[in-house]
């Protein structure tokens, strides 16, 4: 349902951004997207939200709904003046219209009992989880999500990994999630896209055959993070695809 076909988003002379990317990803799937800093994750993220247009190469979402993609980054960017139950629905040209809706997506994150807060009452986490009621709350063909807990404590990154993993169980959301944690990834991903090189490219595709929701501390996910810590680590010359047992 999003088909990326020979993607390229180039900055200083060719020297950054990423190349020649292509990967689709299917309706209810969840896809990482991993590599290291500057290898062009975000700006991957970036070019399929519609916020910046790739140079050569198409992007396709198609799943019939003719609904965009909803983001969320790493900070909440939430509307200090407006309620949690407003910003939710904060975008939408009638609100009133959508209450219900947003109640849902409140419910949905565990913050029905704060609908009234203004933002500055809210923790780290919380703010988190009403920036993801708001990406939520227009209903996206897919939510893209550009390192979403990477400023939260380890405790409460795990807590938000596991409510994105609910509402997946629930709602069958189709997700890619741009992420530098490999663990992370490995919780919550269906497929890790690895990207390496600057500008990046597609280095391996990695499919987990483990169903969701998964252990932490479930060792069958070791050999994963072996594999991909060696891709990091090396510079690999065109796309690997693994599928570890
Ligand atoms: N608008 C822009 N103009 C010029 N260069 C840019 C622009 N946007 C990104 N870049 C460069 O492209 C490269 C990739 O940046 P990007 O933020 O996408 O990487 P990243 O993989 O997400 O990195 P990190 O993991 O550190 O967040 C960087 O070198 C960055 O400086």
């Amino acid at each position: 349902m999003l088909t990326v076909k020979k993607a390229s988003r180039l900055f200083k002379d060719g020297a950054a951004g990423f190349k020649d990317i292509s990967f689709t990803v299917q309706k209810g799937e969840i896809v990482g997207i991993l590599g290291t800093s500057g290898c062009g994750k975000s700006t991957l993220l970036r070019v399929l939200s519609g916020l910046d247009q790739a140079d050569s190469g198409t992007i396709h979402l198609h799943d019939g709904s003719g609904k965009g993609a909803g983001v969320i980054f790493q900070e909440p960017r939430l509307m200090p003046w407006l309620s949690v139950e407003d910003n939710v629905l904060f975008g939408f040209k009638h609100p009133a219209k959508y209450r219900e809706q947003g109640a849902h997506y409140l419910s949905l994150v565990g913050l029905s009992e704060f609908s009234k807060a203004l933002p500055r009452d809210l923790s780290g986490g919380m703010a988190q989880r009403t920036a993801i009621a708001r990406a939520l709350a227009s209903k996206p063909s897919v939510l893209l999500l550009d390192e979403p807990f990477s400023a939260l404590d380890a405790f409460t990154k795990m807590q938000l990994q596991d409510l994105l993993l609910d509402i997946w169980q629930e709602e069958k959301t189709t997700m890619v999630m741009v992420t530098h944690d490999i663990d992370e990834a490995l919780h919550v991903c269906d497929r890790i896209l690895v990207l390496s090189g600057q500008p990046g490219e597609l280095a391996a595709e990695i499919k987990i055959s483990q169903p969701k929701p998964r252990s932490r501390s479930d060792l069958s996910l070791a050999s994963y993070k072996e594999k991909i810590f060696s891709i990091l680590e090396n510079s690999h010359t065109g796309l690997q695809k693994y599928s570890v047992q």
